[in-house]
């Protein structure tokens, strides 16, 4: 005889639940909907009988009328299932892109300021909504990656989130939350089909089920099987990249001309490459015009740069680099003694006087490159900084971060601070602390 789906839900959290080491606390994730109130619901009678601990986290959006009654709800059914919990506010900063993803950017980022690294936070999506991301990414014209829409677990920012649910329907849910006469509010915007989510729910997807009853169902399996695909993509992908990644995190022009490898297996590599250095992959259009410029002329200068990030080659090296201001002016004194914070690196290494003329200079001055510099080097006399950072490795958009320390009128040293790069005058030493 088949479980009730209140069972078959229960029974899907016992086995989430034995996934996560002893000792760790269980955070669900309560909207005060239905599906969240259930999911607390059902995971307090897990907890109790497994002696495991709870808690239940709330982020207050405030963005619409029903925000308190929300919060509201939130700390009744807590109060009612003893379980504690934390209300958080946070502001939506809704000026860049729609006020949904703008929530939802500041939701995980309250999670993961409120939750301590390692705990697992469940969350209680469902295998309708699982279809629902699946159709919206796919009508963005996403990959796989995308069309894997939600992964069931994630490791994300130090938290894992875990989606114990994503196999089972929302009417199951309705049933299950009938039957325990679970209490939970409406989210009275759900209905508004001007959402691209809810016209999907309410409009496109009844009318797919007319022909194809499964509909969801099969569109979340076709999610899971290219989250899978996608997931094993990328383990291959990050053992090439280890094969081919320089010492300085480059790349080799000559490993990425065309007729080595080819070019969609070129794009994975290079997405992924911004995926393992956390930075924004580019979009389409960028990616192939690297892609042009690389295989146009192997060693040429080139730049392509998107948001948040860029690629640049440089003596047969490709760099990806995040996207840093460069910060011109401005002056600190420094004693010589490491470490130093300043507003453009950290100085990790001393500087020191060989013949004590420092007593007369007690402090040094260091301040931004500004041209013209002039370094009287041990044994090769005065050199032109200029012409010091041309025979070095730094490459040249490097050049322009270049530090210089000061000792009265006279430039003693200049440091690189994000390579470690160091150059000094006769009579000075930078040692490692
Ligand atoms: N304000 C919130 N506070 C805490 N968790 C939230 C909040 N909003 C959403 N979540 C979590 O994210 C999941 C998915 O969010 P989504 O917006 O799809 O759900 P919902 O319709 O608001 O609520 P429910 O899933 O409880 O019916 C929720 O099930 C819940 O676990």
């Amino acid at each position: 005889m088949a479980l009730p789906p209140e069972a078959c839900l229960e029974r899907l959290l016992t086995d989430a639940l034995a996934e996560i080491p002893p000792g760790r606390v269980v955070w669900v994730a309560l909207s005060g909907g239905l599906d969240s109130s259930l999911l607390l619901t059902l995971a307090q009678r897990c907890c109790l009988a497994s002696g495991r601990k709870l808690r239940a986290l709330h982020v207050n959006h405030g963005l619409q009328g029903a925000a308190s009654a929300f919060e509201a709800h939130c700390r009744a059914l807590c109060e009612r299932l003893v379980v504690p919990l934390s209300c958080i506010e946070v502001s939506v900063d809704a000026t860049q892109g729609g006020v949904e993803a703008a929530a939802r950017q500041a939701r995980y980022a309250a999670f993961v300021a409120h939750i301590p690294a390692q705990d697992t936070l469940w969350l209680a999506q469902h295998q309708d909504d699982q279809a629902e991301t699946f159709l919206l990414n796919a009508l963005r014209g996403s990959g796989p990656r995308g069309l894997g829409a939600m992964p069931r677990v994630r490791h994300h920012a130090g938290i894992w989130l875990v989606r114990p649910w994503l196999s089972q329907s929302r009417q199951a849910l309705e049933e299950a939350a009938r039957a325990l006469k679970v209490p939970w509010c409406d989210d009275p915007t759900n209905a508004d089909i001007a959402f691209d989510r809810n016209r999907l729910r309410h409009r496109v997807l009844p009318l797919l089920r007319e022909r194809w009853p499964q509909a969801g169902a099969q569109l979340a399996e076709s999610a899971r099987q290219a989250g899978e695909a996608d997931a094993l993509l990328s383990a291959y992908l990050m053992a090439d990249l280890d094969a081919l990644l320089t010492p300085r995190n480059t790349l080799p022009l000559a490993a990425l001309a065309l007729s080595e490898r080819e070019r969609p297996r070129l794009r994975a590599l290079l997405r992924v490459w911004c995926q393992r250095q956390g930075l924004p992959a580019p979009p389409r259009r960028r990616l192939e015009s690297l892609l042009d410029q690389l295989d146009a002329r192997l060693d040429a200068q080139v730049q392509v740069a998107w948001e948040g990030a860029e690629m640049r080659c440089w003596r047969g090296e490709l760099y990806l680099l995040q996207e840093r201001e460069v910060v011109s002016d401005g002056q600190v004194e420094w004693s010589g003694r490491a470490p130093l914070a300043t507003p453009w690196g950290t100085l990790t290494s001393s500087l020191v006087n060989d013949e004590a003329v420092r007593a007369e200079a007690p402090f040094l001055r260091v301040t931004p490159r500004q041209g013209g510099e002039v370094i009287d080097l041990a044994g090769r006399g005065r050199r032109d900084l200029k012409r010091l950072l041309q025979e070095s490795a730094l490459p040249p958009w490097e050049r322009a971060r270049v530090l210089t320390l000061w000792a009265g009128a006279t430039c003693v040293a200049a440091c690189h601070p994000q390579s470690g790069a160091t150059w000094c005058a006769s009579g000075w030493r930078w040692v490692v602390s």
